[in-house]
């Protein structure tokens, strides 16, 4: 019988335990029941929770049954009405409890249906399941909720497939705001008019249990997580692309599919690749996963368990590398909960004595009553964690900021040293300035980024979708060190070229930022010739065995942004070099 009281347990969370519902009962290591089993029991309740409310209430269970509290009476209500019965020996003290009730349950259930509107129990639980019972709420006062936002993975299907298949039935809105705003999960969709393959859906429809999603034809993929594949533009000729921090693979499946669009219309012989790098070897697995799942296995190598900052960048292995997507652990500020915290309506335990002195008067029929009732109390419960990476703290918030911030420049500037590579996105899922234009700013003013000739793809140059964006890059005064110097003129074309996406708008976006930067074709050319006349000055002196890449300090240069890119690339480039086997001569 462990079940209901651990569910309940888990429910009153007297100890006060943080974290969401699915966290806080996958921690508890002494459990008898199991935490799925556990999960699934207070998911479905909650669903249900205003109805039986309701139910129980009008039949005065608590009042009746001093062993039962309110969580407890709601557990049992659901299984024994919604489901196959209490799973618990007949003589159990909970189940002989609430059997005890079953007629008048019954009674209360289907009146509670019909009042509703729904002839059928099957009509009744879809429209529990798919939120359609939240209407009379949602009426008098609509909710505006995160879109379900649905990448429709061309590597599998296409939009007009899913158009006539998963979403069969569905409405085309000709804006985004009816479905920020539809009530529980109409069949409305909007396609994206930024990102191609782009499909907004109402918060709460749910597609996990869908063949597409199963099967890996679709990806919930926020709208501004499209972003950084779609800005950075590839072409054939650009070559492989890294992503330098993939898991999951949002952003690696998406770039598996926009380079395989276009090698049909390329005509070059080499086939582009997708090199994804993952640190972390557990959330490798979810990478190698979803990738598979995408069919995008044959686009992407993964290099698992491998820390990009260790990649070497003069290597063979990436000397077609001519782009770089680059979103690295940041302080996850801009995520939204997936709107899925659950309501869990309880009954009154006074309800019963109400009910008593009711009783024997002739009670109005409301036809039209609500089918949701109001709840005296009500638990709210987070379903998952919002923020999957890294947990923002607010009180050592300066300090980490501080942290993440230096280890997202180390990271943008490692990526500014591969010798062909010509564009690369940086993004976070963070609203912070540090972690954003700060790391654009500093990562410009670096001794790498002018020595190769890095700046930002202005607004007039970036792909159809964005240019149009209006939510650009944003300047806080005081926030980075003296040594940088912006100039104004340089500081306004920077911001504009940053893209910014702000959670709660009715853009249906969560916060979010990326900058593309790019370079002129002469500055790869000059790396390569660097490369080239380092390699043989290296052969000469008879040291060009293989070297570990051990990265740069952190306390490379940094100039004043206002300089102008070097014209001595070739010397740059040998000093490089010789940094590089300065550092390998100290490390081995
Ligand atoms: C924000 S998540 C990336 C999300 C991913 N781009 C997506 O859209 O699905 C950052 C990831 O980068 C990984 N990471 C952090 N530093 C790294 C490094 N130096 N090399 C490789 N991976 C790194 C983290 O383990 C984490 O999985």
């Amino acid at each position: 019988m462990s079940l209901y009281y651990e569910a309940a347990a888990v429910l009153a969370n007297t100890d006060k335990t943080g974290g969401s519902l699915k966290s806080r009962i996958y921690r508890q290591k002494d459990l008898k029941s199991s935490p799925a089993q556990l999960f699934a029991l207070i998911t479905e309740a909650s669903k249900w929770s205003a109805v039986l409310k309701d139910v129980i209430e009008k039949c005065g269970l608590l009042a009746e049954e001093k062993k039962l509290t309110p969580i407890l009476a709601l557990l049992l209500a659901h299984d024994l009405l919604s489901k196959n019965g209490v799973a618990a020996p007949a003589t159990h003290v909970l189940k002989l409890a609430i059997t005890r009730h079953k007629a008048r349950l019954s009674a209360e259930f289907t009146k509670a249906r019909l009042r509703a509107g729904y002839a059928t129990l099957e009509a009744f639980k879809q429209a529990v399941n798919t939120g359609g019972l939240d209407a009379g709420q949602e009426e008098s006062q609509p909710v505006v909720r995160h879109p379900r936002w649905v990448r429709v993975n061309t590597l599998k299907t296409t939009v007009a497939e899913q158009l006539s298949t998963t979403l069969a039935g569905y409405e085309k809105s000709a804006d985004l705001s009816p479905i920020l705003t539809a009530p529980g999960s109409s069949k409305v969709y909007f396609l994206d008019p930024n990102i191609p393959n782009l499909i907004a859906l109402p918060s709460k429809v749910d597609l996990t249990k869908s063949a597409a999603y199963l099967g890996g034809q679709i990806i919930f993929q926020d709208k501004a997580s499209c972003f950084p594949a779609y800005l950075l533009n590839m072409t054939p000729e650009d070559g492989d692309v890294i992503d330098g921090c993939a898991a999951p693979g949002n952003k690696t499946t998406h770039l598996a599919a926009i380079i395989s669009e276009q090698r049909s219309e390329s005509e070059l012989e080499r086939e582009q690749k997708v090199i994804a790098f993952e640190r972390d070897k557990v959330r490798t697995s979810t990478l190698s996963k979803m990738v598979k799942l995408a069919s995008a296995d044959t686009l992407v190598s993964v290099k698992g368990g491998q820390d990009f900052l260790a990649a070497q960048p003069d290597s063979d292995r990436y000397k077609h590398v001519g782009a770089i997507l680059l979103d690295p652990s940041c302080s996850g500020s801009g995520i939204v909960g997936r709107d899925d915290a659950i309501k869990m309506h309880l009954p009154d335990p006074q309800a019963g004595e109400k009910v008593k002195a009711g009783r024997g008067k002739k009670r109005k029929r409301d036809q039209k009553a609500s089918s949701v009732p109001e709840s005296s109390t009500t638990l709210s419960l987070e379903m998952e964690d919002s923020v999957p990476e890294e947990t923002a703290s607010d009180d050592k918030l300066s300090e980490r900021l501080t942290a993440l911030s230096a280890f997202q420049l180390r990271i943008l500037v490692h990526a500014m040293r591969f010798p062909k590579a010509r564009k690369i996105t940086y993004s976070t899922c963070s609203i912070h300035f540090e972690e954003n234009e700060g790391v654009v700013f500093q990562a410009l003013a670096s001794a790498v980024a002018q020595e190769r000739g890095w700046r930002t793809l202005k607004k007039e140059h970036q792909v159809e979708g964005l240019k149009t964006w209006k939510n650009r890059g944003v300047w806080e005064d005081d926030k980075l060190g003296e040594e940088i110097d912006v100039i104004d003129e340089q500081k306004g074309d920077v911001l504009d070229a940053c893209i910014r996406c702000d959670k709660g708008t009715e853009d249906g976006t969560m916060g979010f930022f990326v900058a593309a930067f790019v370079r002129d074709e002469a500055f790869v050319q000059s790396d390569l010739y660097s490369r080239l006349q380092a390699d043989a000055q290296a052969a000469k002196e008879g040291s060009n065995e293989e070297e570990e890449w051990n990265g740069f300090s952190d306390e490379d240069t940094i100039h004043a942004t206002s300089t102008a890119p070097t014209n001595a690339k070739a010397e740059s480039g040998q000093r490089e070099k010789k940094k590089r086997r300065g550092n390998h001569n100290k490390t081995s």
